[in-house]
């Protein structure tokens, strides 16, 4: 039994965790849900020994842990399952595999316990396949069984599914519910999504700023959950049939190589007030076509246009060699799904990313050549107050949870801009978050702007979106109305079935 007994533990002023205390039996799968910024991955950290608390007590079996980095935790039992797996990418599965083991097995008996334990997980890895090849989900599997073969008798996962394909959740959650029930591990499963917490768990513990508001027993209604993290519950939108104005982007027969992805004969078209929404597995081409739309990969054959007041009577210029700097300067901007290593800078502050941004007015005159810090905060409070940002002028985004990056990412965007492209635009935000985020994409949409964002949540694509367009293998291979788009269709669609 996992107990979790009255930690504390604070960021400067935040209560990242103020008392927090619950408890996981043997053998349960164990929801954690909350808010973005409720505390969940401080608390997991601490738990697993990742991070250190002010106070408070980890208990295993009875037993105080003390804890001071996670390989501690996981000679305790713990074993901490991160959102992006570790895996070094020029090694092999087994040597990965290996690596956990701290030099105590043979190659050979190496390869016998990887066996073993992708056996017993339902896995399949191939021992001799360089890491770097495997998909996220792959890797997700290869980590979780070099925590298993060391002996992890609790797994904690934290979103563990934003990044995977379906099947590959289906055989996540056959191993996790083996694990549970067959040998008694426990598991503790942060979400955002409940419909998974109601699929995988047994228990739930609902946190809010920093404590738990309550624990139930599943299953429990949506709306009560949302009751609990939210102390409200947000209404949930829908999209409503819009008149679509002049094109704003288009893109005619563009192919390029991007990675191992090959996208070809791609035809998008985005006008006024219309939002499209790209569907697809993990390297089907959405994340190229983003990238290609916003310059930040080249296209090596078809043109990318975008509106220009000087165009010729379709209102559209050829940008197909423009840079990704140009592009922005006639109303495009990008906003990439890894928000910390493409979107936003480590180690500057919200108040220096207004000023990156071009959001803090240039003086005038010789003070120009300076930088203006009093007018960068000013702005940055503003943005703060604006996103309602869980943050200061001073924090820098890797001190921000996931859902304040994403606030702060979008308040970044300028009022003026016409085409927004977006990957996977509420991944990692809580419900509320998520709904916060499409009303203001929407009110952007409605004042003429054309959006389009990627999403691996078919029911985001079928309710936000205006146009779903499906990718497989590098191509667009359907255009459906996002109104007539029905799970099951965009289901095989997607997966490259008619
Ligand atoms: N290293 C850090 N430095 C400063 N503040 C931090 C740090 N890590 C977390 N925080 C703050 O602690 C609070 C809790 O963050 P935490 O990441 O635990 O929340 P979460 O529930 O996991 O959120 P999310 O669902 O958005 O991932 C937030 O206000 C966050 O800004």
């Amino acid at each position: 039994m996992l107990e979790v007994i009255d930690v504390h533990k604070r960021y400067g002023t935040v209560k990242a965790n103020d008392g927090v205390a619950f408890t996981v039996q043997p053998g349960a799968l164990h929801g954690l849900v909350g808010e973005n910024g409720a505390g969940k991955s401080t608390i997991v950290g601490i738990v697993s020994g990742a991070r250190r608390a002010d106070a408070g007590r980890i208990r295993l079996d009875g037993v105080d842990l003390d804890m001071s980095g996670p390989r501690d935790g996981l000679a305790a039992g713990i074993g901490l399952l991160h959102q992006d797996p570790m895996v070094l990418g020029p090694m092999t599965v087994l040597e990965n595999f290996l690596l956990g083991s701290h030099g105590h097995l043979s190659r050979a008996e190496g390869r016998r316990q990887l066996a073993a334990t992708c056996d017993r997980l339902g896995f399949e890895l191939p021992p001799d396949a360089v890491a770097r090849t495997l998909t996220v989900g792959e890797r997700q599997q290869l980590e979780m069984a070099r925590l298993l073969a060391a002996g992890a008798r609790v797994l904690i996962l934290d979103e563990p599914t934003t990044a995977i394909s379906a099947d590959q959740r289906e055989l996540l959650f056959a191993a996790l519910r083996r694990l549970a029930d067959e040998e008694g591990l426990s598991v503790v499963y942060v979400t955002h999504k409940l419909e998974e917490l109601a699929e995988l768990c047994h228990r739930v513990t609902v946190m809010r700023a920093g404590r738990v508001v309550g624990e139930r027993d599943l299953p429990v209604s949506d709306a009560e959950l949302v009751e609990l993290m939210f102390g409200s519950s947000p209404e949930l939108g829908e999209r409503e049939a819009v008149t679509v104005g002049a094109p704003l982007l288009r893109l005619h027969g563009v192919g390029a190589l991007d990675g191992s992805t090959t996208v070809a004969d791609a035809d998008l078209v985005v006008h006024a007030r219309e939002v499209v929404g790209l569907a697809g597995m993990e390297g089907s081409g959405q994340r190229s076509l983003l990238r290609l739309a916003a310059g930040v990969l080249a296209a090596e054959a078809g043109t990318i246009e975008l509106a220009d007041a000087g165009a010729d009577s379709d209102g559209l210029v050829d940008v197909t060699r423009e840079s990704p700097r140009r592009r922005r300067a006639m109303g495009l901007e990008f906003l990439p799904a890894d928000r910390l290593a493409e979107g936003l800078v480590p180690g500057l502050t919200v108040a220096e990313h207004a000023d990156l941004a071009g959001a803090v007015p240039v003086r005038s005159g010789w003070r120009r050549f300076w930088r203006d810090d009093d007018a960068a905060v000013a702005v940055a409070e503003r943005a703060i107050d604006t996103y309602r940002i869980k943050a200061t002028p001073t924090s820098t985004p890797e001190q921000l949870s996931g859902g304040n990056q994403q606030r702060l990412l979008l308040s970044l965007v300028g009022d003026d801009v016409d085409v927004l492209l977006m990957e996977h635009p509420t991944r990692g935000l809580d419900v509320a978050s998520a709904e916060w985020v499409w009303d203001l994409l929407t009110a952007r949409a409605d004042a003429g702007a054309g959006i389009v964002f990627s999403s691996s949540d078919l029911d985001e694509l079928r309710r936000r979106a205006d146009r779903i367009l499906v990718c497989f293998a590098g191509r667009i291979i359907a255009s459906l109305d996002a109104a007539d788009a029905d799970p099951d269709t965009l289901g095989h669609l997607i997966g490259g079935r008619e």
